[in-house]
């Protein structure tokens, strides 16, 4: 299939299906005893993710992730702006069905066993309890729940990570082709990261696209296709990591000498180590150089350099002012 309209991110990319699209999306709520106080969370939001990838969106706390979650999952309305989800508007029901979702902070009933929690969850998307039989000990395996925890403990009695698993069942119960996770990382041991992470390329592999919210940039960085980063917001990049950290003409330099606020105009993120400086340079080569002949500072090295995706997320808010240069 191919897809030729306009989109924020430029043209959609042809020969590929767009599975959720954003077009200047907005949430205003309204707060406070007279509900006079405004908190924009969301400002124009405009993105596409396609099918089969894994899409990361990134930002600080309170940058509006979970606010643009929920707004494409129908539970928050949105202000102004328009999206759709597997080719539907907002709030279609036939699309609930295709879709799986676990949220940051989900409030399940405790008193029910893992396997009596699935079992409810199923019976809501009317599966038969034939393939309910099938499914539940596929996806427990899946998630790394033994069969005899999950039929004796109550969700009351589980540890974090083994919430975080049996959340990662009930959002895939329906078997989904679209999965949004909120967060599937947070609180979560390096082992447990591990497996989610494993289970997120699994879920790939077989075909699944995935949106998920993070601020564990080098979990992200590891499984995403795409990412896109919210401040206050505001979305301020999207794209491959390819794109966006894998440009040719980024150098990482060490120099000495010069004038300081000289060079933070062409190194963003510069620090300073005993009688020399260092960072990623922004801008023409060329120019840069003759600046540093013109103050006569020194260039010590220069190398091409790819940022991990912790220093790019660090620098693109920095850069717009979202937090302030050090
Ligand atoms: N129901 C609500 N009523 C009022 N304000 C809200 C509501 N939900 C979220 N907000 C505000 O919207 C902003 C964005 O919040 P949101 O939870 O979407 O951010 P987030 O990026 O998911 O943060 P975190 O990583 O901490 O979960 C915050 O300022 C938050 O206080």
């Amino acid at each position: 299939m191919t897809f030729v309209e306009d989109s924020p991110e430029g043209a959609i990319v042809l020969g590929r299906e767009p599975v959720v699209q954003t077009y200047e999306l907005s949430k205003t709520y309204l707060t406070g005893f007279w509900l006079n106080q405004k908190i924009e969370s969301l400002k124009n939001c405009t993105l596409t993710v396609y099918k089969g990838e894994t899409f990361g969106l990134l930002g600080q706390n309170g940058a509006g992730k979970t606010t643009l979650l929920k707004t494409l999952l129908g539970i928050v309305r949105p202000t102004s702006g328009r999206a759709t989800i597997l080719g539907e508007p907002l709030g279609d029901r036939t699309v609930k069905q295709r879709i799986g979702y676990l949220p940051e902070n989900a409030y399940y009933y405790d008193n029910l066993t893992g396997w009596e929690f699935l079992q409810m969850t199923a019976g809501l998307f009317e599966i038969p309890e034939s393939v309910q039989k099938e499914r539940i000990p596929l996806l427990l395996d899946m998630v790394g729940l033994a069969q005899s925890a999950a039929k004796k403990k109550q969700l009351r009695q589980y540890s974090k990570g083994m919430m975080q698993r049996i959340g990662m069942a009930q959002a895939l119960i329906n078997d989904p082709e679209l999965v949004f996770l909120d967060e599937p990382m947070s609180g979560l041991d390096p082992m447990g990261r591990y497996q989610i992470r494993e289970i997120i390329l699994s879920l790939k592999e077989q075909g699944k696209t995935i949106f998920f919210n993070s601020h564990v940039l080098s979990d992200v960085e590891m499984i995403c296709d795409r990412i896109a980063i919210l401040a206050q917001g505001e979305l301020i990049c999207i794209g491959s990591l390819d794109e966006l950290l894998g440009t040719a003409d980024l150098y990482y330099v060490k120099g000495k000498g010069g004038n300081s606020e000289v060079l933070k105009k062409w190194i963003p993120d510069l620090d300073f180590e005993e009688n020399s400086w260092k960072g990623h340079l922004q801008g023409e080569l060329q120019d840069f150089v003759a600046s540093i002949n013109a103050m006569q500072a020194q260039i010590i090295s220069l190398n091409l350099a790819r940022p991990s995706l912790e220093d790019f997320f660090m620098q693109q808010l920095r850069q717009r002012g979202f937090v302030a240069s050090s």
